[in-house]
C-alpha cells in the first residue's frame, strides 16, 4: 500500500472531528472521500498532509508512520487546499516560480517543471496574466499546478470544484483524469458531489459525522441496494399529511423531501405504485410522476443515515 490510514481521530475540544478512520490507498488508485459538509473530510486531509497533528490514530506511508517522519510524506505529496493559495498580484508564471522556489526547485529544472505543469493545468498562453484578471476556476487550476510543481506520487484535493462554473469544473475532472491515467498519478479526491465522486473514483470511502460509514467501489456500494429500489414522487403541492403517511408505512426505508419532490426507499417487492396512490389520494396530494430510479450513492448515503448528501 502506497498509505495507510490506521484509526486516524481528531478531537477538537468539544468536537470529535474524525473518529477512528481507516483507509488504504494503492498506487495509481483515485480515491474519493465523499461526505456532507463538516463531515470530517477537510481535517482528515490536513492530517494526512501532516498540518494538523492527530489525537489518536497514524498515517503510514510506503509503510512509514508520518507522525515520526512528517518529511518522508510532505516531499512525495502534493495538496490542493479548498482556499486559493496564490499571490494575486502576480501573473501565473511568478506563482509557480516563487512557489517552486519555497520547494526548493531551481534553474533549469524549475523552469522545465513550469513549462510542463503550465501545459497540464492549461494555462500555457496565460501565463504572463496576472492572478487578479483570473476567473474562478482558473486560480484553482493554478492551485493544482503549484501542487503538481515537486513532482509528487500522490495528490490531494480538498473540494477543486466548489464554486466553480460548470465548464472549468469539467476541465478539472479531465485534468485529475489525465494525471492518473497518463502519469500514474495517485489521488485522494474529496468533494460532496457524489456525481464526481462516481465519474473519477475507483474506491469510495463515505464519511459522516467523523466516521467512515462505507466504502467500496461504486457497484460494490450501490449493491448495499440492491435488495432495495428508490422511488421518487413528484407532486404538485407538499401537504405534510402525505409526508407523515409515508413516514408511517413501516416498509418504506428513508423519507426525504426537498421542494416537490419526495424520495423514499422501499423493498424491491413493495407494490409502491398501489401504495403511494393511496397515500395521495388520503390525504387530498395530486401527484405528478411517480418513478422508480436506479440506485444512486446519493441513495446509498440516504440508506446509511437517513438524510440527504447535501443537506
Ligand atoms: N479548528 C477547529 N476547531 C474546532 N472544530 C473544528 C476545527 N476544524 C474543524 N472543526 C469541526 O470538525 C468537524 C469536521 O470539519 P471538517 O472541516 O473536517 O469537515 P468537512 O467534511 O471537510 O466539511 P467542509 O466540506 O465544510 O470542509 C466540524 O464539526 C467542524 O466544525
Amino acid at each position: 500500500m502506497l498509505l495507510d490510514v490506521v484509526n486516524l481521530s481528531k478531537r477538537f475540544k468539544h468536537v470529535q472531528a474524525v473518529k477512528e478512520v481507516n483507509m488504504h490507498i494503492q498506487q495509481g488508485e483515485i480515491i474519493g472521500l465523499l461526505g456532507p459538509n463538516g463531515a470530517g473530510k477537510s481535517t482528515t486531509i490536513s492530517m494526512i498532509s501532516t498540518l494538523l497533528k492527530p489525537t489518536g490514530g497514524d498515517v503510514y506511508f510506503n509503510g512509514k508512520s508520518i507522525i515520526k517522519d512528517p518529511k518522508s510524506i510532505r516531499r512525495k505529496l502534493g495538496v490542493v487546499p479548498q482556499e486559493i493559495a496564490l499571490y494575486l498580484d502576480l501573473t501565473a508564471e511568478e506563482n509557480l516560480q516563487f512557489f517552486g522556489k519555497i520547494n526548493g526547485i531551481k534553474g533549469k529544472k524549475l523552469k522545465s517543471r513550469i513549462e510542463e505543469v503550465l501545459e497540464w493545468i492549461g494555462l500555457a498562453e496565460r501565463r504572463k496574466d496576472v492572478v487578479k484578471k483570473f476567473s474562478g476556476g482558473m486560480k484553482r487550476r493554478l492551485n493544482i499546478g503549484v501542487a503538481l510543481l515537486h513532482e509528487p506520487e500522490i495528490i490531494i484535493m480538498d473540494e477543486p470544484t466548489v464554486g466553480i462554473d460548470p465548464q472549468s469544473r469539467n476541465y478539472i475532472l479531465e485534468t485529475v483524469r489525465r494525471l492518473n491515467q497518463q502519469k500514474g498519478m495517485t489521488v485522494l479526491y474529496t468533494s460532496h458531489y457524489m456525481e464526481e465522486v462516481e465519474y473519477l473514483c475507483d474506491r469510495i470511502y463515505i464519511m459522516d459525522q467523523g466516521e467512515v460509514i462505507a466504502s467500496g467501489t461504486n457497484e460494490e456500494l450501490k449493491d448495499i441496494l440492491s435488495s432495495e429500489q428508490t422511488i421518487t414522487i413528484q407532486v404538485e403541492r407538499l401537504h405534510k399529511s402525505f409526508i407523515d403517511a409515508l413516514i408511517a408505512d413501516s416498509a418504506l426505508k428513508k423519507v426525504d423531501n426537498r421542494d416537490k419532490t419526495v424520495t423514499v426507499i422501499a423493498p424491491k417487492k413493495y407494490p409502491f405504485f398501489k401504495k403511494i396512490t393511496g397515500y395521495a389520494e388520503q390525504t387530498e396530494t395530486s401527484l405528478v410522476s411517480v418513478e422508480v430510479k436506479a440506485p444512486t450513492l446519493e441513495d446509498v448515503f440516504l440508506h446509511l443515515t437517513g438524510r440527504a448528501l447535501r443537506d
